[in-house]
């Protein structure tokens, strides 16, 4: 539980061909663009955010990458950074890191290299984040277009080589304002002590305060994308709401 037990807002910018985007279920050709990612990053920050969450989509999907842009926004920004997407060895992971973000967050690796991650945990800490992209109980890597394993097979893995934290999407949920599932945080906080970071689905402020109620579960903050680009409410009203 953070300090102040309250939830945490990570506004996201997710980076594909120069631009900021969103997606419906993380499936690539989905792209709503929303312009030049360091003005929306720009715009959160004036807005309030003490996070950014923000992903190399082409990274992630393996269509190039975003890294000089990607470590331009990071460098820009006064708040703290949560830096994802494509960090799967130790040279991306190098560039993530030089880009003073606050923690990075692994998603396909920590599916196909766990002994990398083992070892990036060990040495790295609370800098190390691991996203769980999970269809129903599925872990999903490589773009959200491969399986990669049970959830809490993984989650026990992981939680016993030191993972200080999980990022958790509902890949079905994602980019489609259906509101989050609390089911699925429900179950991960009790499979594990670590804190988790909801992601996918919010909607709405009472979306939000949901999530927020589960902060004494171990919910420690939501990644908001969607809702705020399609402006269903504003970063100040989120950040009061909770
Ligand atoms: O954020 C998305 O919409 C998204 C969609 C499809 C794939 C990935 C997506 N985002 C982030 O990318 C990391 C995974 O990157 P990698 O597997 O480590 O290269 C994932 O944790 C999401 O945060």
């Amino acid at each position: 539980m953070n300090a102040a037990n309250k939830l945490e807002l990570l506004p996201a910018v997710d980076v594909r061909d120069g631009q900021a985007v969103r997606l419906v279920h993380g499936e690539s050709g989905s792209e709503t663009s929303y312009g030049d990612p360091l003005q929306a990053a720009l715009a959160w920050q004036a807005a309030g955010a003490e996070w950014l969450h923000l992903v190399d989509l082409d990274a992630a999907f393996g269509t190039g990458d975003n890294r000089a842009q990607i470590a331009q926004v990071a460098r820009s920004m006064d708040i703290k950074v949560e830096l994802s997407g494509g960090i799967r060895d130790d040279d991306s992971l190098a560039a993530a890191l030089a880009t003073g973000c606050t923690r990075v967050n692994i998603g396909t690796a920590a599916l196909e290299d766990p002994e990398w991650v083992a070892k990036i945990i060990a040495e790295h800490g609370d800098k190390i984040a691991v996203g769980l992209d999970v269809r129903g109980t599925t872990l999903r890597g490589r773009g959200w277009t491969r399986d990669g394993g049970d959830l809490y097979e993984t989650l026990a893995r992981l939680d016993s080589e030191g993972c200080a934290r999980y990022v958790v999407t509902d890949i079905n949920k994602d980019g489609t304002l259906q509101g989050p599932n609390l089911e699925l945080l429900k179950n991960v906080c009790a499979a594990t002590d670590r804190p988790v970071v909801a992601s996918g689905g919010v909607s709405s402020l009472d979306d939000l305060r949901a999530i927020a109620a589960l902060v004494p579960e171990g919910v420690e903050g939501s990644i908001v994308g969607k809702a705020l680009y399609a402006k269903a409410f504003t970063l100040e009203e989120a950040l009061a709401a909770v």
